[in-house]
């Protein structure tokens, strides 16, 4: 090949090359990176059962957030409730509509306390460490999510750790952190939403009548290290999530029944979900001890 032929060829060889790699390899731009918001209302509305407080909160402060291009301050969101309603679950929700790659996207980081914070006398060394995590990854891509479970096991020094990022800030040392989003799990403040619930059940309310406001100044109060770390004043929205009653169980077993290639049969999964799950408080007996959580496992066993 003459110079001029063999130049051309590996030119349009490395841009096929690169066109290619940038196809299949996750980057931070619109292709990979971009709420579905009808998805995310359609996901909301077909598959998170009895949280209509969440849901709605939900795809209000997310589409808002994603469809600003110039937020002042990140997304934070502090999901509370019972175990098994749906916490974890909303958090893969949204990202399954955000990134393409869903809860797999190399943008979306989980933290569990117990797991990657476990002992005291690191604290100072999981701070640093939580602090360049950060830093990196939202260099990397601004609309990085990061998640943090078990938060009311979270020790004080980790929540220093993320706290300055969460606040109204133009830049911290060069980098902008307005567009990340940060979600933390717990179950403080669920005795606090049962009994909400609870009291307005026997006093002939619809479950769906309950509204954000009945429990958000509560919830905001319900992690002492919140307040005492200033977290609270960061935190845009405290979302409640009810406890399940044994219709959302119903629907759960239906799912999973699916799920495991069974014809979902409303009448078994109303005897499954007698039969099954225990219910409280002792006298009424009306929310799900386990929520939804390991319904599957439970069913495996029954079927
Ligand atoms: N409200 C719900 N609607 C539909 N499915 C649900 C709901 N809540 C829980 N599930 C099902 O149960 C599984 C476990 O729930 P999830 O992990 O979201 O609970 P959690 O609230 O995060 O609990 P924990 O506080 O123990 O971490 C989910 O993966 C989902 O399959």
């Amino acid at each position: 090949f003459e110079p001029f032929t063999t130049t051309i060829a590996v030119g349009v060889t490395a841009a096929l090359g690169r066109t290619i790699y940038n196809y299949f390899h996750e980057s931070c731009d619109p292709k990979w990176v971009q709420l579905n918001a009808t998805g995310l209302q359609a996901d909301l509305e077909s598959q998170l059962f009895g949280q209509h407080i969440a849901s709605r909160i939900i795809l209000k402060a997310v589409t808002g957030f994603m469809n600003n291009n110039n937020p002042k301050k990140p997304l934070v969101l502090s999901l509370h409730g019972w175990t098994g309603t749906g916490k974890n679950f909303v958090s893969q929700l949204i990202a399954d509509n955000i990134y393409k790659k869903g809860m797999d996207s190399s943008f979306v980081h989980i933290f569990t306390s117990e797991l990657h914070f476990p002992h005291a006398s690191q604290i100072e060394t999981y701070k640093s460490q939580l602090q360049h995590w950060i830093r990196g990854n939202v260099t990397n891509c601004a609309h990085s999510m990061f998640i943090f479970d078990e938060m009311d096991k979270m020790h004080a020094g980790a929540i220093d750790g993320i706290n300055p990022f969460m606040d109204y800030q133009y830049k911290l040392d060069g980098v902008s952190y307005s567009k990340a989003i940060f979600i933390f799990l717990s179950n403080s403040g669920s005795t606090f939403i049962t009994q909400t619930t609870l009291d307005s059940l026997k006093a002939g309310k619809e479950r769906e009548k309950l509204k954000l406001k009945d429990m958000e100044t509560a919830l905001s109060l319900s992690t002492p290290l919140f307040i005492y770390r200033g977290v609270s004043n960061v935190v845009d929205y405290f979302i409640p999530f009810l406890p399940l009653e044994s219709r959302h169980i119903v629907q759960c077993i239906m799912v999973k029944m699916k799920n495991m290639g069974l014809k979902p049969e409303h009448e078994k999964a109303c005897e499954l979900a007698d039969e099954i799950v225990n219910y409280f408080p002792k006298d009424e007996k009306l929310f799900s001890s386990p929520g939804c959580k390991t319904i599957a496992s439970r069913l495996r066993f029954y079927m």
